[in-house]
């Protein structure tokens, strides 16, 4: 073998058109848009060479005397040696090299093979701006075709003809083939004209007065309306210079949520390109649905998304720069759009506030928190409060909030993960505020301590309280604290908030073989907090019953879970029950002020 010798791949043609034609595209009606993509950049073509030409594109579908469809354009049409290079060979273009690239939709060389998923055969009929004779084009999806003169006169143009294949003749209905093409080219520049049996249509007959810088504001919201089936807080327009975009952005009317799909409407060369956002939007701008079209973008191969390159990720600033600089200057335009904004959206406010210190600045005030008191707004409770408390998570703000409040305390629920951020960067930004974190055992330090050892019956009481809580894995402590109808309180150590079971589920004797082979870590137990100035906890002090003592801290133990919004075992609940029902037995019913 002489080593020397090089190769040429070869191809198989008709695993290479049905790969390009049937696996590339994910869905069977992409040849509308190839054939209106093709017809749109045949007319731009001719135009360079006559700027008035009045482009347009006419689509016949088969009915009752036709049984192929036939797609035409007045645009440059093909010469037969352009029908060899560029319909005959796969991924060549006209386009992709040409001084105008930017201008066409199409650049690949794949888009037409497209059409034999749904038909068996392509013809192309073409006759060449730069030529007097038509041709015609015949390709088969085993990849051969011939090439026939056309003795006719023809007018400058391309008519490209189908016959549908049975299983997909549906498509090729008057109902589903205009919504496709409304779908494809609503937007498009030039008209489009659909005929079937008598009647015509023209499919984008409203434009894209979107694009319209007249456009009103009211213009801009009922096309919203329309386009997303639901009316707007507002409209405001968007401009990039990287990627050329242009277009609305809408403000939901309704809470959006942070996950999710969103859906927008973006054109690429005002042909419909995905109702996906492309990553063309910011992460936070969940509540905004847009309209756009991008002129200097590019998309992939199967035209289903847009290629990430620095003219997307530029026009993606620009983009999130507009948005916040419409929601910096609306309060001073529109007072009640302002406050719509805020009452619908006020957690995506947050996330961008978190980010933007001259957004945050705009709106802290207003935006409302959540708190022991109540939705508050950060004026209010700035005007309010010496020191603003938080909590940085839904189990501890659980936990803290009833005792702080009877307390006189204002906490806010920051349990969104922006919302700690936020107020850091408050306080950061105003040295003047005082804002503090506050846990149940910060709160618990912040109770009035005891010294049980000057008060024989405090210390007696601690020690046996201590023996019947050891028992459910729980420690004892005595203070005083208001409000004082509460008895006593339970405070989870911080590791184990959300997962109280945890510490009593390490009787498990699974979990405590698994146990043996975890890292050693110093237990940390819950609390269980007694109030001393309660008036049950006083009645207990002088209690010495062996049976009425325990059953009465086991009360105290579960309701204290209860009030805490703890998960109670099935286990803990046998324990209350049971202690109940001893009381009962034992005739003391009306012992227990719970
Ligand atoms: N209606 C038409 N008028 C004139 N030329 C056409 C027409 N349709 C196709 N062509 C020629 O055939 C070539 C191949 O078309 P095809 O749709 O396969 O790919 P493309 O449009 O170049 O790129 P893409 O794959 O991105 O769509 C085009 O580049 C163009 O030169």
């Amino acid at each position: 073998m002489d080593d020397s010798q090089q190769y040429l791949f070869q191809v198989n043609l008709k695993g290479m058109i049905s790969l390009l034609s049937e696996h590339l595209y994910s869905n069977p009606n992409t040849f509308v848009r190839e054939l209106l993509q093709n017809g749109v950049d045949a007319i731009t073509a001719l135009r360079t060479m006559d700027e008035n030409h009045e482009g347009a594109i006419s689509i016949y579908l088969p009915d009752s005397k036709h049984s192929a469809l036939v797609f035409e354009d007045n645009g440059i049409g093909l010469k037969e040696d352009e029908i060899h290079k560029f319909l005959a060979v796969i991924g060549e273009s006209s386009k992709r090299e040409a001084f105008e690239a930017k201008d066409y939709i199409g650049k690949f060389g794949i888009g037409l093979l497209s059409c034999f998923v749904v038909s068996n055969e392509i013809i192309v009929e073409s006759r060449s701006a730069l030529s007097e004779t038509a041709v015609r084009w015949t390709g088969k999806s085993d990849g051969t075709y011939h090439i026939t003169k056309i003795e006719e006169e023809r007018p400058i143009g391309s008519k490209v003809i189908l016959y549908p294949k049975d299983e997909f003749k549906y498509l090729f209905k008057l109902e589903v083939f205009r919504k496709n093409l409304e779908y494809y080219g609503e937007a498009l520049p030039m008209p489009i004209y659909l005929h079937h049996e008598e009647s015509s249509y023209w499919i984008n007959e409203s434009g894209a007065l979107w694009l319209e810088p007249s456009a009103s504001k009211e213009e801009l919201l009922a096309i919203g309306r329309k386009a997303f089936n639901t009316g707007f807080l507002d409209a405001f327009p968007i401009s990039t210079s990287d990627g050329g975009v242009k277009g609305v952005a809408y403000i939901l009317p309704y809470k959006a949520q942070f996950s999710g799909k969103q859906t927008h409407k973006l054109f690429l060369k005002r042909m419909f390109l995905s109702d996906d956002d492309c990553r063309l939007l910011p992460k936070w701008a969940f509540f905004i649905r847009c309209i756009l079209n991008a002129d200097g973008l590019d998309a992939i191969a199967s035209r289903e998304a847009l290629v990430y390159n620095d003219a997307l990720k530029g026009a993606k600033k620009e983009i999130g720069e507009t948005i916040k600089a419409y929601l910096k200057s609306i309060g001073l335009i529109d007072r009640s759009i302002y406050q719509k904004l805020i009452s619908t959206h006020y957690l995506h406010l947050k996330a961008i506030a978190a980010e933007d210190n001259e957004l945050l600045q705009v709106f802290i005030d207003d935006l409302p928190f959540e708190t022991n008191k109540g939705v508050r707004t950060f004026r209010n409770i700035r005007e309010l409060e010496s020191t603003i408390f938080y909590t940085p998570n839904i189990d501890d703000f659980k936990q803290v909030r009833r005792i702080a409040g009877a307390q006189g305390t204002l906490i806010i629920n920051a349990a969104y993960t922006f919302e700690e951020e936020l107020l850091k960067k408050i306080q950061r930004l105003d040295q003047t505020l005082k804002i503090e974190q506050i846990s149940p055992g910060s709160l618990l330090n912040s109770f009035h301590a005891i010294d049980v050892s000057s008060d024989p019956q405090l210390a007696d009481f601690e020690i046996r309280a201590t023996e019947v809580l050891k028992k459910l894995n729980c420690t004892c402590s005595l203070k005083r604290f208001s409000p004082e109808d509460t008895p006593a309180i339970y405070v989870a150590p911080q590791e184990e908030i959300g997962n109280k079971q945890t510490v009593v589920s390490s009787k498990n004797p699974l979990t405590a073989t698994l146990g043996a082979f975890a890292p050693k870590k110093k237990a940390v137990l819950p609390v269980l907090c007694f109030n001393v100035d309660n008036k049950l906890v006083k009645s207990m002090l002088g209690l010495k019953d062996p049976y009425v003592f325990p059953s009465i801290i086991h009360i105290l133990y579960v309701q204290s879970l209860l009030l805490g919004k703890y998960p109670v075992s099935d286990t803990e609940m046998n324990l209350f029950n049971e202690a109940l029902h001893s009381l009962i037995i034992m005739g003391m019913e009306n012992f227990i002020n719970i």
